[in-house]
């Protein structure tokens, strides 16, 4: 096993803070594994309700299994009345994550997980409905629209873009959507997982554990990176100007989003992947700016700092090659990332101790309380 990045000081980097059977990160410096498949042979050869199977229910499924598990989550994209009202009382300007956290802990209210003996379903009912949770409110609060939310459409992904534009997307999205899909299903201990493990361990209930991870990949330095790495990028005219902004930036030493990771030392896998499906995207529509641009980016940034693209950074402009408004990149992130979670929340559940660090104290010496009248 090669040495992994030199982990120390704050963020608890480096610190063993539990066991886990679901995936490997940076192992060997670079790579990704779910249960032991590398991320590449994943993407290459499954499609994302294989994999989501492989990580809530622990085995790839056989041809009946997944055709099985398809049909149920199919029956499971309806949204409850009293959500839907929910739903239509958020105005347009929130933030499309902040409507994920509510639709999430509304669902919570309305179809509680009683017993730990409903947590595969509380997983596969969270995976079916996140989709629709936010295609109903964008296109209700922008379009005017209710939209009906149980489609034919045969995978998660393909359900999401069927809602979000009306019509069944093109083979190219539904693919891009797949592969999109598997890279974000899971990643060890990262923030917002981690959210979920200690919510967890205090014995609460998924639905608890899920809006609470949902509220940390809102964050620009976790999931919320390939909305920040979008708003970047489109800014830019060509890849000269890219250049001469991205050194600028690094000049004046400013955090510059889809770039760097706090594991992996020398690339993360699932650029390359999402690199690959944004080319051909840009191919598809065109495009002679936005992908230079980012492959520009890429470059300054690994010359400049060594720092290289995490997998946030070519899905911004992917996702805007296929027309999907750049607010809801990170909730596509959420419903992909549903897997990981819930099956974290089950294994810390198998084996588990409430998650309790210590904390070094830096405060005041033992004082005495000063009466009000003299302070
Ligand atoms: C799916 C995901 O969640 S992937 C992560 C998405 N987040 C982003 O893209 C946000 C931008 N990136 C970052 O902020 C960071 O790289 C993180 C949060 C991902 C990792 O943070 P850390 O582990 O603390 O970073 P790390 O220790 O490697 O930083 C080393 C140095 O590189 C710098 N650095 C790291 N990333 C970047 C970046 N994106 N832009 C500029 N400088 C950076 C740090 O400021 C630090 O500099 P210093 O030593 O002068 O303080
Ligand atoms: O692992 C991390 O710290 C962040 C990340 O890449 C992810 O959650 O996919």
């Amino acid at each position: 096993m090669a040495e992994g990045k030199v982990l120390s000081g704050a963020g608890l980097r480096g610190q063993i803070a539990g066991k886990t059977a679901l995936s490997t990160v940076g192992v060997s410096g670079s790579g990704l594994t779910y249960r032991g498949y590398d991320i590449q042979d994943l993407a290459d050869n499954c499609e994302f309700e294989e994999v989501a199977h492989l990580i809530l229910k622990g085995h790839l499924p056989n041809s009946a299994e997944l055709v099985e598990y398809k049909s149920r989550l199919r029956s499971l994209r309806g949204l409850p009345n009293a959500l839907k009202e929910v739903l239509e009382r958020i105005p347009k300007s929130a933030h499309p994550m902040d409507v994920m956290r509510t639709g999430c802990s509304v669902l919570g209210n309305l179809e509680t997980e009683e017993d730990f003996k409903q947590q595969g379903a509380a997983a596969d009912r969270l995976l079916a409905i996140f989709p629709s949770i936010i295609c109903y409110w964008y296109r209700y609060s922008h379009d005017g629209l209710r939209i009906n939310e149980n489609t034919d459409d045969d995978s998660v992904g393909g359900h999401f873009l069927h809602m979000l534009r009306g019509e069944k997307p093109k083979t190219l999205h539904a693919q891009t959507m797949n592969v999109s899909l598997i890279l974000y299903a899971e990643h060890e201990f990262n923030a917002s997982t981690f959210t979920a493990r200690v919510c967890a361990s205090t014995l609460s209930d998924m639905h608890s554990c899920v809006t609470g991870a949902i509220g940390t990949l809102r964050g620009p330095l976790h999931g919320g990176a390939n909305e920040a790495a979008m708003d970047m990028i489109e800014n830019f005219r060509d890849a000269d100007h890219a250049e001469q902004e991205m050194l600028g930036m690094l000049e004046r030493k400013e955090k510059i989003m889809g770039f760097g990771h706090a594991i992996y030392k020398e690339s993360d896998p699932r650029n390359a992947i999402i690199k690959l499906w944004s080319e051909k995207l840009a191919n598809d529509v065109g495009d002679k700016t936005l992908y230079p641009v980012s492959v520009r980016c890429e470059e300054v940034m690994w010359r400049e700092k060594k720092l290289f693209c995490n997998a946030d950074f070519f899905h911004a402009s992917a996702y805007h090659f296929m027309d999907i408004p750049t607010k809801l990149f990170t909730p596509i992130f959420v419903m992909s990332r549903l897997t990981g979670w819930a099956a974290h929340v089950m294994e810390q559940r198998a084996d588990n101790r409430i998650i309790r660090p210590s904390a070094e104290y830096t405060g005041p010496e033992p004082r005495k309380v000063t009466a009000i009248d003299k302070r």
